[in-house]
């Protein structure tokens, strides 16, 4: 899959830190030895040192070379717990309940990434992607110009006939559950950002619904409509347009029979999803029937680059989410 080690020819050319918060998970330790094995990052695992090298042991696992920061017993506590405190004392914190928020392992690699002690953090093998995104919209925040954090999801297909020799880029499908139209005009022009940032597309996005172009009346497909003439307004550059179901975006000869007038029906490799429900079924739909790589969920808008995984992500995901990571880090 060239796309994935370009990524990580790319992280190994300027070793980047990144910390993964989940140092009590199997895959964790397992993805840690192998990025160690590959130089594509430094990696810091949070957890209890003792039990983190006897698991690594146990699974016959190397971690030389790899740090180990409790979050409970590090000389960081201090200085995280008043910067944090400092962050959050509007809302009515005190200085106790920082202490005991930095103390968790995504709230502590969240800190390290916002003190710059590391480039980026990967989590979300064992939390809800909730618990990974709450910390860092509350420490690290949105990168300048962004009001709407997303995710981004590198679809690499098995049919290359799809999207860019099978590589396809789908969003919102992690974070916002019911976005509103400007929300969703965000997404697609951040989304068009990370395609042709990470990926260097000529974005063609694809705002999808259940209507094509005015064929079905609701308000789920007014709010896709409106999304559409607020990007379009937005970044008029870009190359985004619906609403269209996805046969119309996927399919040449549907798309000119339902879209006629559309530059990118037919030929799209970017889909907006209108909302999570869609989004997250659909990304997984392809992942498991069609049998698709997913990458990501790549978080993008925010100031630093913090990633989530899928609960359900195997070791070389978190490899390969980790080289994105550092990417994101070089890029910044
Ligand atoms: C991400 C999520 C937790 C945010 O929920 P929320 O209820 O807005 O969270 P909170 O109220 O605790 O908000 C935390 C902060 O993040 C901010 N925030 C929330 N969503 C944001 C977004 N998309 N972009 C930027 N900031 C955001 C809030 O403004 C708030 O800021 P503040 O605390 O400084 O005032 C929520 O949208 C969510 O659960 N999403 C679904 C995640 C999920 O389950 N995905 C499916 C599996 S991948
Ligand atoms: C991205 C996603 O769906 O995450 P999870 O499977 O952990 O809920």
């Amino acid at each position: 899959m060239d796309i994935l080690k370009n990524f990580k020819e790319k992280a190994a050319s300027d070793l980047k830190t990144i910390v993964f918060a989940e140092g009590n998970d199997e895959r964790i330790i397992r993805a840690a030895a192998e990025v160690e094995t590959e130089k594509t990052a430094q990696i810091v695992i949070l957890g209890q040192k003792e039990e983190i090298q006897s698991s690594a042991q146990t699974y016959g696992v190397d971690l030389t070379g790899v740090e180990i920061i409790d979050p409970q017993a590090s000389e960081y506590i201090a200085e995280f717990r008043d910067e944090f405190y400092e962050l959050r004392k509007h809302k009515g914190i005190s200085k106790a309940e920082a202490e005991k928020a930095i103390k968790d392992p995504l709230y502590f690699g969240t800190m390290m990434v916002y003190t710059k002690k590391a480039h980026g953090m990967v989590a979300g093998a064992v939390n809800a992607t909730a618990n990974v995104l709450r910390p860092s919209f509350q420490i690290v925040k949105t990168k300048a110009g962004i009001s709407t954090v997303s995710s981004a999801l590198i679809m690499v297909l098995k049919d290359k006939s799809f999207g860019e020799d099978g590589v396809m880029v789908f969003s919102d499908c992690a974070v916002n559950p019911a976005p509103n139209s400007e929300q969703l005009a965000e997404i697609a022009i951040t989304t068009a950002d990370t395609a042709q940032s990470l990926l260097d597309f000529d974005p063609k996005v694809a705002m999808l619904s259940f209507s094509t172009m005015g064929s079905a009346k609701h308000e789920n497909v007014d709010n896709v409509r409106n999304a559409v003439e607020i990007a379009q307004k937005n970044a008029p550059h870009l190359k985004i347009d619906g609403e269209m179901q996805l046969d119309a975006a996927l399919v040449e000869s549907v798309g000119k029979r339902k879209a006629p007038e559309s530059e990118i029906a037919g030929e799209a490799n970017v889909l907006i999803f209108p909302d999570l429900q869609s989004g997250n079924i659909g990304y997984k739909l392809v992942q498991r029937i069609a049998g698709a790589d997913a990458v990501g969920p790549i978080i993008q808008g925010l100031a630093e680059p913090i990633n989530d995984l899928s609960r359900g992500c195997s070791v070389s995901d978190i490899v390969n989410l980790t080289a994105i990571t550092a990417v994101q880090a070089q890029n910044k």
